[in-house]
């Protein structure tokens, strides 16, 4: 199989020695993320666009799917190339690939071409059409809204023939742009927030208050490494977890109840500007929308980024919250979100609207920040490919099986498009789809007696999600790896 990929127009614009840079970024991106699916995958540049090929078709699909998820690709086209000598010769490769496509439909011809030739592309179109309808029934030639469209690309001695456009994400190639520090909860915004930055071209890495424990815990680590693992995969990530327990303690015991939002967030800052810092970043991203809830006024907002020099970035700062849902629908974060529970102790009663600095300082005064340097060396730096390993190490007592036993139940937590798409069989044994976002509320309706076995594609998330039903007190789980 073979793919020309086209890069966002926003490259394209760019000086010969910017965009070839970018080109370059791509071609070692995209290698990165299909050599995890297909070890033959070639990537070559050719002008202002790469070629990628695989040998093996079976990966097909994983391998479309990785490609309408890296960033800096505008739309990337599935094609069969051949070699050919003349006019002719792209009319007969023409003819064999769609001339059966062709009976009583009306089409046309269209193509594309680079370098130099003795005929122009309107003389391919006339000629490579003109044989087609000559030699088929079609439903004769037809410019405007044809019922098929024959798309060619000529280049040099090549010929492409365009089987399928297929969308790309858009954006910059990752790592073109540098590195942001995204404040993840689990909840909608900061997973869009932590997406837009990637599609931007930013290796983004995360940092996460833990404010809810180990089930906090995994919760936003299946969020964070959901966003890699689709969109980021080419580059390492770190992923922080920061014990912020003991901060919203000290805030609960100490500071007045209008003013714990503002100072919990500034809390926040300072412990991120100071990790951001170590890791030479330059900004931090939030989730942050202006009136989202009451307190995220321009005022807060402005009391919170006087807390550090660092960039506060915000980029969904003037979205409605259903585009951002909408959004989160899209990039496949929404189930996440909506199973995550509120975690979020400095809940005031009445928070204030308008914090005032010299109000929230006197406030902090009554701060111990011995806390807050305590948090900051206890915080557990994680590379995000290790969260794979780190967990199985926190779920020893979930097994992970491939024998099957007669009383186990194999689970398959699996979306619903992936569990139709690619059902999983296992003879003899009955598989139940329950998606991993009804696992909290529906798991516990099934049949207790029996163990049951979670399955997912990676193994990835069937271990997150054990470690996460361990923690809500079911021990008849286990995890099933199907080779
Ligand atoms: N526990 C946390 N860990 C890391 N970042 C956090 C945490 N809580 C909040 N943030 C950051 O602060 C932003 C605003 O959080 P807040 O709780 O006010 O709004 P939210 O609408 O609940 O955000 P989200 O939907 O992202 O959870 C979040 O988008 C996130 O970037």
């Amino acid at each position: 199989m073979k793919f020309i990929v086209k890069l966002f127009p926003e490259i394209t614009i760019k000086s010969k020695s910017v965009r070839q840079r970018m080109i370059k970024v791509l071609q070692g991106n995209v290698r990165n993320v299909l050599r995890r699916i297909e070890a033959t995958a070639r990537v070559r540049m050719d002008w202002d666009k790469l070629v990628v090929s695989c040998d093996d078709d079976s990966k097909r699909d994983a391998v479309v799917e990785a490609l309408s998820c890296t960033p800096g690709i505008q739309a990337f086209l599935e094609v069969q190339e051949f070699r050919y000598h003349d006019l002719h010769d792209i009319y007969l490769h023409t003819a064999a690939a769609y001339g059966d496509q062709l009976a009583g439909k009306t089409f046309c011809v269209r193509v594309k071409r680079h370098g130099q030739h003795a005929f122009t592309s309107i003389e391919v179109e006339r000629y490579v059409g003109g044989g087609l309808n000559q030699n088929h029934v079609t439903g004769g030639v037809r410019l405007k809204k044809p019922d098929l469209q024959i798309n060619l690309e000529i280049e040099d001695d090549k010929l492409y023939l365009i089987t399928q456009i297929h969308p790309g994400l858009g954006g910059y190639p990752l790592s073109t742009q540098e590195d942001v520090l995204s404040l993840i909860s689990g909840g909608f915004d900061s997973g869009v927030s932590s997406y837009q930055f990637i599609k931007r071209g930013c290796r983004v890495h995360y940092c996460f208050f833990n404010l809810g424990g180990a089930a906090h815990e995994v919760g936003v680590k299946q969020v964070a490494y959901y966003l890699w693992n689709k969109f980021g995969a080419s580059h390492k990530v770190k992923f922080l977890a920061v014990p912020f327990e003991p901060i919203v303690a000290e805030i609960l015991e100490k500071i007045d109840n209008g003013h714990m939002g503002v100072v919990l967030k500034r809390m926040m800052m300072r412990v991120a500007a100071n990790l951001a810092e170590r890791m030479n970043i330059e900004a931090l991203v939030t989730g942050e929308s202006l009136g989202q809830v009451s307190s995220q006024t321009l005022t807060n907002l402005s009391v919170i980024d006087r807390v550090t020099e660092t960039l506060i970035l915000r980029p969904l700062v003037t979205m409605d919250k259903q585009d951002i849902v909408d959004t989160a629908r899209r990039i496949g974060t929404l189930e996440f979100a909506e199973t995550m529970p509120e975690y979020c102790g400095v809940i005031s009663n009445k928070p204030t609207v308008k914090a005032q600095m010299s109000k929230v300082l006197e406030e902090e005064s009554k701060f111990d920040f011995a806390i807050l340097e305590r948090v900051i060396a206890e915080t557990r730096w994680m590379d995000i490919r290790d969260i794979a390993n780190q967990t199985r190490e926190q779920v020893q007592e979930v097994e992970t099986v491939q024998a099957l036993l007669a009383d186990e139940v194999i689970l398959d937590i699996r979306s619903p498009d992936d569990h139709e798409d690619r059902p999983l069989v296992v003879a003899g044994h009955a598989v139940v789809h329950l998606p991993f976002y009804k696992l909290a509320t529906q798991f516990g309706d099934l049949d207790q007696s029996k163990t049951y076995l979670l399955y997912c594609d990676r193994g990835v998330m069937s271990k997150l999600q054990a470690l996460y039903l361990k923690e809500k007190g079911f021990n008849n789980i286990k995890v099933y790896r199907a080779n």
